[in-house]
């Protein structure tokens, strides 16, 4: 019937915007302080004999402002794959078998922790985002998730494999259209990351970016619960709303930070110059987002900037003329958890709203009312989501 088909092409859409609704997070057992990452990383990959890289490794360490990162890997995986002691043999099966297995568990203790949050019952998750840098396989980490968590087989998959860093704002972008163009969807997201693909081997002298990428990256895993109109009798509440969210690539970076996927797992490649080549369209894309706002002054927003490294953030503040304040959340992340790539702006997310409530802020974004996340990865690609703080009563 001509009637009936034209209610199939238009499911009603939701009246508001789409929200962030809960936030999990979770990291592997295995911590290790930055402190004594260079002691632990040359002792296991049997590097000792390379003095000054070991040296150069130290001061970069000492560079990053991390204090601990946690992983899914530890000692005695490496002693039982010898292949992860060096810095480019064959040892892709190795790097799956880890990665295959942890992604699923951390996205799904993450996931836990935002679904007992949300207070609902999971059936009435309607679609799920899965992101994660490494471990591709058939079927995938998004379909393992939905069998540990027990949720519908009718739930919507969308899998994200190797998008980069900037994943946790392409995350929040479809979680909006999904959760607005639908009445009633709820959106589980997942960012769930191990560095079994691009950490762990040995040093090289010959790729000191490399180097850089073994002092940065971490295991860890955040999830989110994303609907539109609230239900706030059966107990919902917002934590954040979505107000909008764009992609933009800068022309011609695409050297700045990439990786190498091969036999050898991911190689990573970052020009020196990756945090000039990201301050340098910042304030871009600062104007296309808040200019129909009226917002001008960017220190007036909350902020959740992806750490890819200390000296990015250093280089967006100096560039912005942020005050430390507005990076602090973000820096407490780097911190606490190093670089999770695509986790990592979720967390800052739920430190922001967690020490907004501990400090008694009036909003969960540091008692403002707008702010801004920024995915940073390949491309050079730049996510940009600008957010709604929720009242803290
Ligand atoms: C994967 C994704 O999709 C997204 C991502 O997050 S990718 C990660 C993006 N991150 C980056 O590109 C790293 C940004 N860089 C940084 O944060 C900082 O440079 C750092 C913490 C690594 C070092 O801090 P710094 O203030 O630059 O210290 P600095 O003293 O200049 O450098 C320390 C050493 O590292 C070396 N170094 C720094 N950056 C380097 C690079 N990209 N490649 C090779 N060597 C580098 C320096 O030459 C220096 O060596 P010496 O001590 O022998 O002189």
């Amino acid at each position: 019937m001509p009637g009936s088909l034209e209610t199939m092409k238009k499911p009603p859409r939701a009246d508001g915007l789409a929200s962030i609704l809960a936030i999990g997070t979770a990291t592997p057992p295995n911590a290790v302080e930055q402190v004594d990452f260079p002691d632990f990383y040359f002792r296991i990959t049997g590097s000792e004999h390379l003095v000054d890289l070991k040296k150069k490794f130290r001061r970069i360490c000492e560079k990053t402002a991390i204090r601990k990162r946690y992983f899914s890997w530890d000692e005695e995986l490496i002693k039982k794959n010898p292949s992860l002691r060096t810095f480019d043999e064959p040892s892709l099966d190795a790097r799956q078998k880890l990665a295959v297995e942890q992604i699923p568990k951390l996205g799904a203790a993450a996931a836990r922790a935002a679904i007992e949050e949300w207070g609902q019952p999971k059936s009435r998750i309607t679609h799920l985002i899965f992101s994660t840098l490494s471990g591709v396989d058939l079927p995938g980490a998004d379909y393992i998730l939905t069998k540990h968590l027990g949720l519908s087989p009718s739930v919507q998959r969308v899998m994200l494999y190797h998008v980069g860093c900037f994943a946790g704002g392409t995350v929040l972008r479809l979680a909006k259209d999904l959760a607005e163009s639908s009445r009633g969807a709820r959106v589980l997201v997942v960012c769930s990351e191990t560095t079994s693909a691009a950490v762990i081997r040995g040093p090289s002298e010959e790729h000191l970016d490399d180097l850089v990428a073994q002092s940065l990256f971490a295991d860890g895993a955040s999830a989110l619960i994303v609907g539109a109109d609230a239900d706030e009798r059966a107990g919902e509440r917002v934590v954040f709303s979505i107000i909008s969210a764009s992609q933009l690539v800068i022309p011609d970076s695409e050297r700045a930070i990439g990786g190498r996927f091969g036999e050898g797992g991911i190689h990573a490649l970052f020009h020196r110059d990756a945090p000039g080549v990201i301050s340098g369209s910042i304030g871009k894309c600062l104007e296309e987002a808040f200019s129909p706002l009226g917002v001008r002054d960017w220190n007036s927003i909350f902020w959740a900037a992806h750490p890819g490294g200390r000296a990015i953030l250093d280089r967006l503040e100096e560039t912005v003329g942020l005050r430390p304040e507005r990076l602090s959340a973000t820096r407490h992340v780097l911190a606490e958890y190093g670089n999770l790539s695509s986790a990592c702006v979720l967390f800052i997310l739920d430190e922001m709203r967690r020490r907004s409530a501990k400090e008694g802020k009036g909003t969960t974004g540091e008692g403002l009312e707008l702010g801004v996340l920024f995915g940073f990865g390949p491309g050079l690609t730049i996510e940009t989501v600008v957010l709604r703080a929720s009242p803290i009563a």
